[in-house]
């Protein structure tokens, strides 16, 4: 990572997606998933972003990167359990010179829900969200969104690793619910294996 240059986004992601291919351990979005991601927002220009599952930030810094091109008043608020993970995270964004822009929280979402409802406000509800955390929290994280009335119609949801490891529980929900329309996108499950995941995109009907 000291590779790379302070305040160079793209470096920064590039180094960890190299160091990936040398280290199985490194459980990041990637680059395959990134890309796809990267397009699935591009017509949505999202300004407010919530991600569950910061790990070392590089899908909020990707995510950033993305929307920063599109809007300049871009908010990220991410959240980790892993204390040490957001240390590693905060590090990261401050490398990329994104502090401003992306909030890293740490704890539970269900538990730090009704501080993310204060800061947006009634007027500014989420334009995006990515799951990437534990996927048994992926069904109550979504319904607690909606239940504190976070979402707009149009608000896209973005669910990695849906099926490896696999969230079965969260794919029959999203498909069934009224509420969402939902795609499975199959692409691989990291750069060097030939797993099949699926990565699910879901626009709220509202
Ligand atoms: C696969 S990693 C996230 C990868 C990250 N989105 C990226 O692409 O760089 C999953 C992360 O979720 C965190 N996590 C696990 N359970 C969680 C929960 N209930 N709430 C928030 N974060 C959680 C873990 O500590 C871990 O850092
Ligand atoms: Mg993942």
């Amino acid at each position: 990572m000291d590779s790379a240059p302070d305040g160079d986004p793209k470096a920064l992601l590039k180094a960890v997606d190299n160091l990936s291919k040398e280290d199985i351990n490194v459980i990041h979005v990637g680059d395959i998933k990134g890309q796809l991601i990267d397009e699935a927002i591009q017509p949505l220009k999202p300004k407010i972003i919530v991600e569950m599952g910061t790990y070392i930030g590089y899908s909020a810094i990707r995510l950033a990167s993305e929307a920063l091109k599109m809007e300049q008043d871009v908010q990220i608020h991410t959240y980790d359990v892993n204390a040490q993970m957001v240390e590693i995270a905060q590090k990261m964004v401050n490398k990329a010179g994104l502090d401003s822009v992306i909030h890293i929280h740490h704890g539970r979402f269900h538990d730090l829900a009704p501080e993310l409802q204060a800061i947006l406000g009634s007027e500014n509800p989420v334009d995006l969200f990515l799951l990437d955390h534990w996927k048994p929290s992926y069904v109550p994280d979504t319904q607690r969104l909606m239940e504190l009335g976070l979402l707009r119609r149009g608000s896209l949801l973005i669910a990695d690793n849906c099926l490896i490891p696999g969230a079965p529980e969260f794919v029959d929900y999203i498909q069934k619910a009224p509420e969402w329309n939902s795609k499975m996108v199959k692409t691989l499950y990291r750069e060097n294996l030939t797993d099949e995941d699926g990565v699910i995109f879901a626009a709220y009907r509202g």
